[in-house]
């Protein structure tokens, strides 16, 4: 079962009234990178390729031609024992021919996590604008979350 947007809203900071939804919690874009080069996916092992922060414009606004993007969230999210987070996709990004996709938030992990942001047409998005949405539901686990992006983008 998926709990409701103020269960989560109490799983995350800063929040605002705004971003939390019947069902979930609005999470905010605090910045976008273009990849440079191959990261590796090995039997064992992992890394992750170099990344290019984007800059905005004047007006605080990202201006994103079709590709495929890494987001970061601006909000620190601890996933509670016996849950799992999903993200969702703010419906408007989608309707505006732009997808985030989401892997498993592990029940124990913290930080700021970051989504693959899919562009099939020329978007401009706003620093600090709710771009997809937090769930959380009800989960068994075995162990918690403590892997290498345990408290990452924790100040
Ligand atoms: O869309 C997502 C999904 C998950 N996470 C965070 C929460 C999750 O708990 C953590 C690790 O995800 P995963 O376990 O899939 O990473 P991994 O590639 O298996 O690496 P490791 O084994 O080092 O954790 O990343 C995100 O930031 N974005």
């Amino acid at each position: 079962m998926y709990e409701s947007g103020a269960f989560v809203a109490a799983q995350l900071a800063p929040v605002t009234d705004e971003q939390v939804q019947p069902n979930g919690v609005d999470l905010t874009l605090d910045a976008v990178f273009e990849q440079q080069n191959a990261g590796r996916i090995g039997v064992e092992g992992k890394t992750v390729g170099e990344r290019r922060e984007l800059d905005t414009d004047e007006s605080n606004c990202y201006t994103l031609t079709p590709g495929g993007y890494v987001a970061r969230y601006a909000e620190t999210i601890r996933v509670p024992d016996d849950h799992v987070g999903f993200i969702y996709p703010r419906s408007s990004l989608m309707r505006n021919s732009c997808m985030l996709h989401t892997a498993v938030w592990d029940a124990g992990y913290e930080g700021r996590g970051e989504g693959l942001l899919e562009v099939h047409h020329e978007i401009e998005i706003e620093r600090g604008a709710r771009i997809a949405q937090f769930v959380l539901a009800d989960a068994d686990h075995d162990g918690t979350y403590d892997g290498d992006y345990q408290r990452e983008n924790i100040a």
